[in-house]
């Protein structure tokens, strides 16, 4: 059963800063989630408490009505990989102990799937946990978490020091399980386009606040490009929100966000060619200072 992930009021005060402002959230539905902010918006902040490790200044948050703080009943339907690592690994010697403590800790834990993922990554149950390298400890931490087939599973940036051929291999092995044992896997990442095919839903925060909560399909239907004669898209543009534009002689191209259905239908007719924003291209206009509006 896919578990419900409700977050209220989620409110996280260090000092003079708020990493997280009153963020209210639920996720239930089976997928892998995109959690994407900018450096310093509060993701760890939320992934740390919503996996149990930090109690919040106010507000909860809690996995099938219970609050994760604190509860072992709750945590243990939960696997956070952090991009340090993962507790497991940490507090072993070898790859076999990490896999014997997982093997403890973790109820839906998979030997013979941990077995398959360390020959994807070319790692050997012999080896010395402290003496791999920082892309070869990612790796193992994300088989770990992988393995742990738990049903809210958290990556938190958990990739950092892969190669890009390993951090494909580990989104290949992530869809693929995910496939076949479908459960909430929320998954922070700064690499937005690389992950963006993965995500059925997506959240971003930005200053600790949510900024938008939505469908992977929904949002890339929000984001637009016209691209023609500089006049045209000029008149179809007025009034819509202008993320970005650039003009090539009579040429003129912008990427627009929120447009009407009808401007699409107008701007096909006027010759002009419409295309799709990527994610990342949203985001970066969603968290950043440039948004204006087409006079
Ligand atoms: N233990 C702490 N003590 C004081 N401030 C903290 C602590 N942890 C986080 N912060 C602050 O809270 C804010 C949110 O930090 P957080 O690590 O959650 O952001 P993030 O979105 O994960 O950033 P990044 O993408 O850079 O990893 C930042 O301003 C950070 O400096």
């Amino acid at each position: 059963m896919t578990p419900t992930l409700s977050i209220r009021g989620l409110t996280q005060i260090f000092g003079e800063t708020t990493a997280l402002d009153d963020l209210t959230l639920t996720l239930e539905t089976p997928g892998i989630h995109g959690l994407l902010g900018r450096n310093g918006s509060g993701k760890t902040t939320l992934m740390s408490i919503i996996a149990g490790l930090r109690r919040p200044t106010s507000g909860t948050a809690s996995l099938n009505g219970m609050s994760v703080y604190e509860n072992y009943q709750a945590t243990t339907e939960i696997c956070i990989i952090r991009e340090s690592g993962d507790t497991t690994a940490e507090w072993s010697e070898t790859i076999t102990e990490a896999f014997a403590l997982a093997s403890d800790m973790r109820p839906y834990w998979d030997p013979d799937y941990a077995k398959r993922l360390l020959d994807l990554f070319e790692l050997s149950e012999k080896m010395k946990v402290a003496s791999l390298s920082r892309g070869k400890r990612a790796q193992l931490a994300c088989t770990l978490g992988l393995a742990a087939r738990a049903p809210l599973t958290l990556f938190d940036e958990a990739y950092l020091g892969m190669d890009p051929p390993s951090r494909y291999a580990f989104y290949d092995a992530l869809l693929e399980d995910f496939m076949a044992n479908p459960r909430l896997i929320v998954l922070s990442s700064h690499h937005i386009e690389e992950v963006a095919r993965l995500f059925e839903e997506i959240v971003i925060i930005d200053s600790g606040r949510l900024v938008l909560h939505e469908t992977a399909d929904r949002l890339r239907g929000r984001g637009i490009s016209l691209t023609g004669a500089a006049t045209t898209v000029d008149a179809l543009a007025t009034g819509a929100r202008l993320l970005s534009e650039k003009s090539l002689g009579p040429t003129k191209s912008v990427a627009l966000y929120d447009a009407p259905q009808s401007l699409v239908a107008d701007a096909r007719r006027a010759g002009v060619e419409v295309g799709t924003l990527p994610i990342q291209d949203i985001f970066v206009h969603l968290t950043g200072k440039s948004e204006r509006t087409a006079p």
